[in-house]
């Protein structure tokens, strides 16, 4: 697993090791003891998968509030997307800092998204498919959301997204008050 840092030092880019064959390839996505030899610790307890028919789907910014945090790990099963993620931490040097990197079914990256940041993504295939570990189980009461056109991110969009009806009136970012505390920062 090649490990990689971003812009924002707690978002990850990992790259699992791919064994290639006549067959195809073979790819350890997640391995509790080797990330934790690696200093990453994360105990994940639901795994979700969602496809979008269109490119151009936008999902996000959304997080899960304390005590319901979750990190999540984020790869591509079919196509690509762009996923981003923007430091929600309130009183972070980072506040509002997002990275956003291309996921693919060809390059086999995967973003490892802490507790404190918010998480969206932008498809540029149809019939895209995410896959994504989460170290928290869905607690409706706990869902946040930001809206999308909000925080200065680049979606490399040439045309309006194709959005769910929550996250078209989801709050903007500056009347945004965050849940997350410093405490998470080290
Ligand atoms: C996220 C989630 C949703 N659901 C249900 C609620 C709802 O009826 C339906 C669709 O939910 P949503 O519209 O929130 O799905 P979606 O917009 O795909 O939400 C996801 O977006 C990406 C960016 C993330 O980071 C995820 O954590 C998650 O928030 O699925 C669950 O049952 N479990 C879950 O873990």
């Amino acid at each position: 697993m090649q490990i990689e840092k971003t812009a924002l030092p707690e978002i990850l880019i990992l790259t699992p090791r791919r064994f290639e064959d006549a067959r195809g390839f073979f790819a350890e996505t997640w391995n509790k003891t080797r990330m934790a030899e690696a200093g990453l610790d994360v105990d994940f307890v639901q795994d979700n998968h969602s496809v979008s028919a269109h490119a151009g789907t936008l999902r996000g910014l959304h997080f899960q509030a304390p005590p319901h945090a979750q990190a999540k790990l984020v790869r591509c099963g079919r196509g690509r997307f762009l996923d981003v993620a923007i430091d929600i931490r309130a009183g972070s040097p980072r506040y509002g800092q997002w990275v956003a990197v291309e996921l693919s079914a060809e390059n086999g990256r995967q973003l490892l998204v802490p507790e404190g940041f918010a998480h969206g993504f932008v498809t540029r295939e149809d019939d895209t498919e995410i896959v994504y570990k989460c170290s928290d189980f869905y607690d409706a009461a706990s869902d946040g959301a930001i809206h999308w056109d909000s925080c200065g991110i680049d979606w490399g969009l040439s045309a309006e997204p194709i959005l769910s009806e929550k996250d078209a009136v989801a709050p903007p970012l500056d009347a945004f008050s965050s849940p997350f505390a410093m405490k998470d920062i080290t």
